[in-house]
This record gives C-alpha cells, sequence and structure tokens, in this order.
C-alpha cells in the first residue's frame, strides 16, 4: 500500500503574496496588460487538503479555521464567478486546478477538496492562486503524478496569471502576463504588516479603471519596467530602500473605487511604518516596517486607533509545498 492510500489524504500549503512594485503597461489585444512586478510571498498561507473519492466528482468545502470567506463588493459589471465571494463549484481556483492536473494526467479519479483561508478573499493578496497552486502540489502527490515544480508551474499558468509565483514562492520578478519568473536569491527578513479590507475588489475591474484613468488624463502606458535599485535592495532586505521604491499602478485605481483606503495609508504611516501601499489589485494594504518589534507595534496602534484587523507577517516565505503525504 503506498502512503497516500494509507493516510488517505494530503496537505499542501502555499502563501499569499505582495507586490512590492507593480508597474502595468499597455491593455493587450487578448484583454492583459504586460507587467513587470517584483512578488514577494508572505507567512501568511492557504492550506488544502485532498482525500480520494470513490467516484469521478470534485467536492469543495471551507474548514471552519478559515479566517476569510468574505464576499467583494457588488458591481454590475462584474461576472458572477467575481462577485461571489469564494464559490464552492468548478469556478473556485481550486476545482479548477484539480481538474486540469487530472485531464494532463489522463485521470478519472474524483477527489474532496477542503480550503482553510488565511489569505484576505479578493484581497489582491493571491488567495485564489494560492489555492490553486496548493491543490497542484496536493493532487500531484495524491495521485503520484511524479511532476517537477516547473511543469505544476506550467499547468498553474493555465489557471491565473499569479499561481505560478504561488508554486515558486520566495521572491521573484514577473513579466509577460505575470507568470514569467525569474527568482531572486534573497538574504534576510522583511517584516511587514498586512491590514485586510471588509470588503473586496474584482482584478478584472481595477484594471479597466487604470485603462480608463489613463485614458482619461491622456497618459499613453509605457512598456513596464522594474527599477533594479529596489531589486537590489530587495536582495539584500534593506527595508529602508525599499520603503523609497515600493510602487504599485494599481494603487490609484484602486483607491478612486475605495476612497478611504487612502486615509488608511496615512494612518499606518503615523503608526510608524517606513511606507504603505496597496497590495496588487487591492484593497488590502500592506505596510513595511523597520525590524518584528516595529511591525508589531504598527499592527498594535493600527488595531487600537482605527479598529481594523492588522496582520504582522514576515517575507520571503517559501511557495507551496506537502504538509503530509
Ligand atoms: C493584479 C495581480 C498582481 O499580481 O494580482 P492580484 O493583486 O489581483 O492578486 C495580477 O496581475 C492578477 O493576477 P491573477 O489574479 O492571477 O489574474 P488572472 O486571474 O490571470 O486574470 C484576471 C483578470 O485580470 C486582468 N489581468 C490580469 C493579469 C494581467 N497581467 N493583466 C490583466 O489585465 C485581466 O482582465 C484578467 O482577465
Ligand atoms: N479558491 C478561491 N479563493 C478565493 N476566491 C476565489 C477562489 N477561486 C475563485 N475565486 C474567485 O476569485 C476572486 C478573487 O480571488 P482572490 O484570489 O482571493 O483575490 P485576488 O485576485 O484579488 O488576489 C474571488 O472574488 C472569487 O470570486
Amino acid at each position: 500500500m503506498r502512503d497516500s492510500e494509507f493516510f488517505g489524504h494530503v496537505t499542501a500549503v502555499a502563501p499569499g503574496k505582495v507586490n512590492m512594485s507593480l508597474r502595468v503597461g499597455p491593455l493587450r489585444e487578448d484583454g492583459y496588460h504586460e507587467v513587470a512586478t517584483l512578488y514577494l510571498a508572505v507567512s501568511l498561507q492557504e492550506e488544502v487538503s485532498v482525500v480520494p473519492r470513490d467516484d469521478e466528482a470534485i467536492t469543495l468545502s471551507l474548514s471552519e479555521r478559515s479566517a476569510f470567506t468574505a464576499a467583494p463588493i457588488d458591481d454590475p459589471d462584474v461576472d458572477d464567478a467575481s462577485a461571489s465571494g469564494v464559490p464552492l463549484d468548478e469556478r473556485n481556483l481550486a476545482h479548477r486546478a484539480a481538474s486540469t492536473l487530472r485531464g494532463r494526467l489522463g485521470l478519472r479519479r474524483g477527489v474532496d477538496i477542503t480550503l482553510t483561508k488565511n489569505v484576505p478573499v479578493a484581497g489582491g493578496m493571491g488567495g485564489g492562486s494560492a489555492d490553486a497552486a496548493a491543490t497542484l502540489v496536493a493532487c500531484s502527490a495524491l495521485w503520484e503524478a511524479g511532476l517537477t515544480k516547473e511543469q505544476l508551474a506550467e499547468t498553474g499558468a493555465e489557471l491565473g496569471a499569479d499561481v505560478p509565483f504561488a508554486i515558486l514562492g520566495g521572491a521573484a520578478v514577473g513579466q509577460g502576463v505575470g507568470d514569467e519568473l525569474s527568482p531572486l536569491l534573497t538574504r534576510g527578513e522583511l517584516h511587514l504588516v498586512i491590514v485586510p479590507a471588509a470588503a473586496g475588489l474584482s482584478t478584472p475591474q481595477v484594471y479597466r479603471r487604470l485603462d480608463t484613468m489613463r485614458a482619461e488624463s491622456a497618459v499613453e502606458a509605457e512598456a513596464p519596467r522594474l527599477d533594479p535599485d529596489l531589486v537590489r535592495a530587495l536582495c539584500t532586505t534593506d527595508a529602508e530602500l525599499i520603503a523609497t521604491l515600493m510602487a504599485n499602478d494599481l494603487q490609484a485605481p484602486a483607491v478612486s473605487l475605495i476612497p478611504s483606503l487612502e486615509d488608511m495609508l496615512d494612518a499606518g504611516l503615523v503608526d510608524g511604518a517606513l511606507q504603505g501601499i496597496v497590495s496588487g489589485s487591492g484593497p488590502t494594504l500592506v505596510f513595511l516596517a523597520r525590524d518584528a518589534e516595529s511591525a508589531g507595534q504598527v499592527a498594535t496602534r493600527l488595531q487600537e486607533r482605527t479598529s481594523v484587523w492588522a496582520i504582522p507577517v514576515t517575507a520571503p516565505a517559501p511557495g507551496a509545498r506537502l504538509l503530509t503525504t
């Protein structure tokens, strides 16, 4: 009897991410934008358990240990899949991951998937992508597929632009639509504070708002490019220097959709953060702190003064990996 059959389940984890820099080029014909981004995996992670079934069904449930299940704000422009919180059907990225991998392997096996969501939903931290990454890793082990991380990342790229990074983890430059990764060798640790918002934002909606804002101000989008000083500063985890170079082209559109984010960004700086930006497409905010002690203080002060939830995290964190087999 094989290990996975003996235990009957496999559990994998995958990290949420922040974009320490996100530069967005013009809208392409395929509806995507060319990006140049500096991904950083954080210690907030999703957990996915898979149990084999006797039939071919793929089922999904949310564990009671989940910290987040919130739905995003209503938007008539947004399709159902993005407007219904965490869908527990074939629209869920974990479901799609299991189904895509099964198809690639030519298998007809079913699986029960349980998600423990610790990354804010629709928050710009790639929680769904982390679920997909952890599902690929867990199902690959359960089905004894013998695939490399690179092969899993290839399959992941079919599911979403951020999925390959959730498999890789650590720190990386992302190009193309965000799926062409160059891993960075970093030394040291960064201390961040994550501030989730009460409601989420739809990623396509934020990209669309950027296009509209650019069109209205007659700004021609240029080919996206990362500041090489920022990449160097990240490799040496030089928090002071990173703080001066963090940037996000999706911040202005996210703030225009949720104006109160601006006040919260100011509050974090008043409370001692070196810098604060919107994470990816938002609305989660990420503050960079000088060290662990400072991150704890920023989080405590923000919570006391504004009654938001502020979570100190560390980075870089490892990519998707098995907890048990
Ligand atoms: C903005 C970023 C920053 O890392 O992530 P989030 O902050 O949402 O997590 C990414 O670009 C999002 O990645 P991800 O959420 O995986 O995107 P996908 O599911 O592949 O695409 C959702 C939609 O976002 C838009 N999109 C995504 C990526 C990209 N480079 N250009 C785009 O215009 C497209 O409208 C696409 O249909
Ligand atoms: N496993 C999943 N977890 C969360 N949301 C998911 C998942 N699968 C699909 N979705 C859909 O994708 C949207 C964005 O998910 P998420 O990855 O949390 O945010 P973001 O793209 O901002 O990082 C959600 O609003 C939801 O409708």
